[in-house]
């Protein structure tokens, strides 16, 4: 179907910073007429992350301290607006490979600085949902191989710290997986319920409910450990058994406390520590806590500590690597190639085309690693991320928590996904996880 217009905006994310909207529109032939054709419109936002790998696609960025103190994106929607608009419009694509091979030809980089990995990846999920709706069918049809559908585990992040809160948490991300349900529906509705008996702990305890970027609580604890005390309380206070019902997955986003050849708790106790001490704590931790997935439990740079951590964990829980592999193929063969991990994180703007995520995650199945899809900590109403995990049947994803619009609205439509498919999906469950 030939592109007829692509037109691209400054919009805003969950930060209030500037991201790029991009709308594709496409002539669809009607049914039952060669020649009468409809103009059918696909638009989708690009997020932005805070705790970024060094070696994710560019999201490029103004920096004119005038407009957003620098994050303005005028630069990417003129790329979208002037260069790409212009090599497509009235162009012919068969098919989202040959339209996102075009975009990375375009570009030319290996890394997408010239156009930015927004302006592409605006387009490129755009065109993917004008192409779901020229074709009459829902994107999660549209992104799909295998003609199954699951429905994932909600791993809500009740506690924020690290980059994502003003809290003295050095861990990012706290997360709850309620995966002892029959229904993605149930399994939401645990997690809430589990989230709303941690907000009346938090306030017994004197601590702010206050949240941080992802949704989760953003207090100032006495330390790490009591985020997954006051979580496990919380479980039980909902009413369910931590482990058999909800379990824990965690996300320190360990490049963040790295340092040239070493760890810090860089908001707490200022402590030093080495690869093999952060690997004695997670050790502990997966002993004495229902920890079922860590992610990132070594920083990006810290290849020698990662390989430590799979060896000694990589039975025990699922290892998904996020800033080391960047969602990116020919990383990811690097770390298969290095036995690193047993899952990789998959965020579409790492990356920068919605064939490149797909590609990965094919390399990720076909090696035995798992997907977990991921939302960015700066996230926008766009939700593709929640069809994806379905075409895909990742069976897990992280999109935040119970209270800021712009994660609910990834429940929402995993809700309607849900609705929509009736028996024919399945509830992936605890087996979603590796080693469970
Ligand atoms: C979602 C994450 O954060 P950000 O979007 O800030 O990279 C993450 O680190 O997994
Ligand atoms: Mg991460």
């Amino acid at each position: 179907m030939k592109i007829s217009k692509i037109y691209a905006r400054e919009v805003l994310d969950s930060r209030g910073n500037p991201t790029v909207e991009a709308e594709v529109s496409i002539e669809a032939p009607i049914k039952g007429s060669k020649k009468i054709v409809r103009n059918i419109k696909g638009r989708s936002i690009v997020p932005s992350g805070a705790s970024t790998g060094e070696l994710e696609a560019v999201e490029l960025r103004d920096n004119d301290p005038k407009r957003y103190g620098g994050k303005g994106v005028s630069l990417a929607v003129n790329n979208v607006n002037k260069i790409i608009a212009n090599q497509f419009t009235g162009k012919e694509f068969n098919s989202q490979q040959e339209i996102d091979h075009a975009l990375i030809h375009l570009d030319g980089t290996p890394n997408k600085s010239k156009l930015g990995a927004n302006a592409i990846l605006a387009v490129s999920m755009a065109y993917a949902r004008a192409m779901a709706a020229a074709l009459d069918m829902p994107l999660y049809r549209y992104l799909n191989k295998s003609g199954k559908f699951t429905m994932p585990v909600p791993c809500m992040n009740v506690i924020n710290g690290g980059k994502h809160a003003d809290n003295n948490v050095d861990f990012q991300e706290f997360m709850i997986a309620p995966h002892n349900a029959p229904s993605f529906k149930e399994s939401i509705r645990m997690g809430e319920e589990t989230f709303h008996a941690l907000k009346s702990i938090l306030n017994k305890k004197g601590y702010s409910t206050g949240v941080g970027d992802e949704g989760g609580f953003a207090p100032n604890l006495k330390s790490n450990e009591e985020a997954v005390e006051v979580i496990l309380e919380a479980i039980h206070k909902a009413g369910y058994t931590p482990g058999k019902d909800i379990s824990l997955c965690i996300d320190p986003a360990s490049s963040e406390m790295w340092e040239d050849d070493h760890y810090v708790l860089f908001k707490s106790t200022k402590e030093k520590i080495s690869s093999e001490g952060l690997l004695k704590i997670w050790d502990s931790w997966i002993q004495q806590y229902p920890i079922i997935l860590l992610e990132d439990g070594m920083a990006e740079n810290d290849w020698e500590g990662w390989k430590l951590l799979t060896d000694q964990l990589k039975n025990k829980v699922e290892l998904t690597g996020d800033d080391i592999f960047c969602t990116n193929p020919a990383i990811l063969q690097k770390g298969i190639d290095a036995g690193i991990a047993n899952s990789v994180l998959i965020k579409l703007n790492q990356i920068g085309t919605v064939t490149e995520t797909i590609d990965t995650i094919e390399m990720a199945y076909k090696n035995n690693y798992n997907c977990f899809i991921s939302h960015r900590s700066g996230e926008t109403e766009d939700t593709t991320i929640a069809d994806l995990t379905v075409a895909t049947n990742a069976g897990h994803l992280k999109t935040g928590s119970g209270c800021r619009g712009e994660r609910i609205a990834k429940f929402n439509q995993l809700l309607r996904i849900e609705d929509e498919l009736g028996k024919s999906a399945k509830f992936a469950g605890l087996k979603a996880f590796k080693n469970q």
